[in-house]
């Protein structure tokens, strides 16, 4: 998409309001005009030149009424523009929000936390920016239209003289906007860098701290913020250069004026009132090579923010960015599509899930997982199991759908699933990652995660299938305990069976479970297994795990190396032909 059609785009989803807009701000630029010409009679009246006689009083009451008009215009015209600018930057943060849930999982964000808030914040800004300028720039060149016309038809030379030096600085110091533009995405992108070191820094400060390494980080951010003070100061620098520039050039062309003037009032073909309406117009007329000015350089930043934007799309159309969607204001519906989707899908009970040939290999690394082919029965415990980096983790999220598909093919009874990141998702399937991801909020809301608490027994009953029941009892204020930022109030063992408890909690055909028992003592995950198979009989499980327990009570052990399966079969069978499982078994008897 090109810059001038994604302006174009911003500007039609909502027409009316940027129609009205442009219409308010035409009527403010083109206001000055009738001051202009009442000055122009009152000097006129007191040398007696005057064509119309108002008497001063009138010629007053004219001034102070557009005064008042043009007051009450500019109040209704940041009116209009606060509406249009808001609704067209929600636009943006909403289909980025929305594009950015939608993405697999796994790799939703292309960069730091930090650094894709400062392009959700300041990228959409400056887009907003650039469409409500140009606003302004149809207004001051209806002015520059009127008031050209008006003043050639009093002196076409006065007008040409004065004007032509005034556009020719100001457009050479619009050249030098190319510069400018350089130095604003250089401070842009230093900002976002030491944006993306905070949300680092504050999110790692144990391990920072552990590895003793505060001075070296606080070095490193120094440097970052060393670097953005170079690129903000030339940024501010040349700015500031460029605006003394075009405010100073209605001086010179007042000066121009005073001198050009003098000679033709003497010869009685330019009068008082005709120099005061050429001195109050070039105010105005400054103002509008100044605008046009600043239009072009938030044109050109906006072309910046676009790519940023795509940026965070990772491959998707720039379309997505401005597609027309409701913003759910003044209370409008919202959209039902979701619950629509979701009433659609009846959550047909699972007899058989079938993978087969599924292969993903990371774009940067090329490491992965090749064909692999698994079929998972009603009611069955399959358990994948391998050494470190043998690919467990990436089979479990493409099976899930997330990361991007690569190749091969789902089957859920037999029936293809078309997009696992959508499909594989509760009432289809559950999942617990292998690191726990928790909010910083109650122990409740980080289980329910906004699912309303159905009836009195599902929420207990998750907590005891998830071996928490005595935590919750220990814990200050029980399931109302705010965990702290990423759950940090809670030991590794507690994250984990939180995240597994928000599983239970619904109700799912098929059950993941990615490295679940990492954290937790053999009898706790003996007891979890336990309770799991008391309460869901029917549920199948997907089970990561190298620990005996989880291996002991599997149907079907996947035993994967480099990404692809060596062997499988029950661990009786495996201990008897797989090395890489004897040593995984005997290495946990050894642990234990
Ligand atoms: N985001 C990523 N980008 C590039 N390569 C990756 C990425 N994640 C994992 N890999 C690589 O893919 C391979 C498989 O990783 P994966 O996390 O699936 O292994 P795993 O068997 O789950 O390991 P572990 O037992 O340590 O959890 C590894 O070689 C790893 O280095």
């Amino acid at each position: 998409m090109t810059t001038f059609q994604y302006l174009w785009k911003l500007i039609a989803y909502r027409p009316m309001r940027y129609t009205l807009n442009a219409v308010m701000w035409t009527l403010i630029y083109l206001a000055p005009i009738a001051p202009g010409l009442v000055t122009k009679e009152f000097f006129d009246t007191l040398t007696g030149h005057a064509k119309l006689d108002y008497g001063v009083w009138g010629l007053i009451a004219l001034l102070m009424a557009a005064a008042i008009g043009r007051m009450m215009l500019i109040i209704i015209g940041f009116i209009t523009d606060v509406n249009f600018r808001f609704r067209m930057s929600m636009l943006l943060r909403r289909n980025l929000l929305e594009h950015v849930l939608k993405q697999p999982g796994a790799q939703a964000i292309p960069v730091a936390p930090g650094e894709a808030i400062s392009h959700f914040r300041d990228d959409v800004d400056q887009s907003e920016e650039a469409v409500s300028w140009s606003v302004d720039v149809f207004g001051l060149t209806c002015f520059a239209l009127v008031s050209g016309y008006i003043l050639i038809r009093i002196d076409a030379q006065m007008t040409l003289l004065v004007f032509m030096p005034i556009v020719l600085v100001i457009t050479a110091a619009q050249l030098a906007t190319v510069r400018l533009q350089k130095y604003r995405a250089a401070s842009r992108e230093a900002t976002s860098k030491v944006t993306g070191e905070i949300s680092e820094m504050f999110g790692n400060v144990q391990a920072i701290q552990v590895a003793g390494a505060e001075r070296r980080v606080i070095e490193r951010f120094a440097r970052s913020g060393d670097n953005r003070r170079k690129a903000m100061l030339k940024d501010k620098l040349m700015g500031e250069l460029l605006d003394s520039v075009f405010s100073n050039s209605v001086n010179l062309g007042t000066g121009l004026l005073l001198l050009l003037a003098g000679a033709k009032m003497r010869s009685g073909t330019f009068t008082v009132g005709d120099l005061s309406l050429f001195v109050y117009y070039l105010t105005f007329v400054t103002q509008f090579i100044t605008n046009v000015g600043k239009f072009i350089t938030y044109f050109k930043q906006m072309s910046v923010s676009l790519q940023r934007l795509t940026f965070l799309l990772q491959g998707a159309s720039a379309k997505v960015l401005t597609m027309a969607r409701s913003l759910h204001l003044k209370g409008e519906e919202a959209e039902p599509e979701h619950e629509v989707a979701a009433a659609a899908v009846a959550p047909a009970p699972l007899e058989k899930l079938e993978v087969n040939g599924l292969s993903y290999a990371y774009p940067d690394t090329g490491r992965g997982i090749h064909d692999i082919h698994l079929t998972l029965p009603r009611g069955s415990f399959t358990v994948i199991t391998g050494t470190i980096g043998s690919g467990k983790t990436t089979l479990i999220r493409s099976l899930l759908g997330l990361l991007p598909t690569g190749e091969g093919t789902i089957r859920w009874n037999g029936v293809p699933v078309e997009d696992p990141g959508t499909f594989f998702a509760p009432p289809h399937s559950a999942y617990t990652a292998q690191v726990p991801r928790l909010y910083s909020d109650t122990l409740r809301n980080n289980i329910l995660l906004g699912q309303p608490e159905a009836g009195p027994e599902s929420l207990p009953q998750a907590l005891h299938a998830a071996v928490m029941e005595q935590d919750v009892q220990h814990l200050a204020n029980g399931l109302d305990t705010v965990v702290g930022p990423r759950g940090v109030k809670l030991s590794g063992g507690q994250a984990q069976r939180t995240a597994a408890a928000r599983m239970l909690v619904r109700d799912a055909e098929l059950y993941v479970f990615d490295d679940l028992s990492s954290a937790l003592d053999v009898e706790t995950e003996q007891k979890l297994w336990e309770r799991m198979f008391e309460r869901r009989r029917e549920a199948t499980c997907l089970v990561v795990s190298h620990r005996k327990t989880a291996l002991a009570r599997a149907d079907h052990i996947v035993v994967l190396k480099e990404g692809r399966i060596e062997a499988e079969g029950t661990s009786a069978e495996l201990l008897h032909s797989s090395p890489t499982f004897r040593e995984l078994w005997h290495g946990d008897e050894r642990k234990a």
